[in-house]
């Protein structure tokens, strides 16, 4: 479970990205948060996988205080919690094989386990024939399923991804789309900031609209609800 109790996050420059959010997000969730541009989302998104502090407030993932972990048990809590970007961030010179198993190396993963669920998850995302190919050799709509068999590798309770289809054409958004539903099937709660109306307004989940730094609606089945 994702707790946030009067959450605000104010960067060093004076802005005030999130103001108050109270939010409480269940394990198995499918959840879309959308808002205009500069709303607060991948704020929102980055407290919880503590890229970034709240300035102020509580988070708790699985009842754990995020702001008090210890920056060398970071890792640990990555563990919980699989991060998707638009832009993938896959390590350029490693494979997709080499990508995935690189996320169990880090939390030192027993190397006989590495290489049969690097290879279940390859084959999960629908590239266990790709498994050799460099990102540099693969479309974007395969990058991003590296991306996605990266998160997962560990099991985390919890997939969040910042417009995991921001860069993708709309087939390859919606196959995207299939998929985290499969994940979120399995039992992994997802949190997606998205730009996307169609998708949201297709496979409806629960939406939390955040506008200026505050959760503004908060509905199971919502619409996407903005024009762009
Ligand atoms: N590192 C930072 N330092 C200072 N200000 C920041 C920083 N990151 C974000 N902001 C500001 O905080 C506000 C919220 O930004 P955030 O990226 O969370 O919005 P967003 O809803 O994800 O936007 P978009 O849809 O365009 O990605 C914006 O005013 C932004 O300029």
């Amino acid at each position: 479970m994702i707790e946030m109790h009067d959450v605000w996050k104010v960067y060093p420059n004076g802005v005030e990205a999130l103001r108050g959010i109270d939010v409480r997000i269940d394990q198995g969730e499918f959840c879309y948060v959308v808002g205009p541009s500069g709303a607060g989302k991948s704020t929102f998104i980055k407290l919880m996988y503590r890229e970034e502090k709240p300035s102020s407030g509580v988070i708790l993932i699985n009842g754990v205080n995020v702001k008090r972990v210890r920056d060398w048990k970071i890792p640990y809590l990555r563990r919980k919690i699989g991060v998707v970007f638009q832009d993938y961030k896959l390590l350029p010179h490693l494979t997709a094989y080499e990508n995935v198993a690189f996320a169990m190396e880090a939390i030192e993963a027993p190397r006989r386990k590495i290489r049969s669920r690097v290879q279940e998850v390859l084959e999960l995302v629908g590239l266990g024939d790709r498994m050799d190919a460099l990102p540099s050799q693969l479309s974007g709509g395969e990058q991003q399923r590296v991306s996605i068999a990266r998160a997962i590798v560990n099991n985390p309770g919890f997939l969040i991804a910042d417009e995991p289809t921001g860069n993708l054409d709309p087939e390859n958004s919606w196959d995207i789309m299939y998929l985290l539903e499969e994940i979120n099937a399995r039992g992994t709660t997802v949190v997606m900031a998205t730009h996307n109306k169609e998708i949201v307004n297709t496979i409806r989940k629960r939406v939390i609209a955040i506008e200026n730094g505050v959760i503004v609606r908060d509905e199971d089945q919502g619409e996407y609800g903005y024009e762009d």
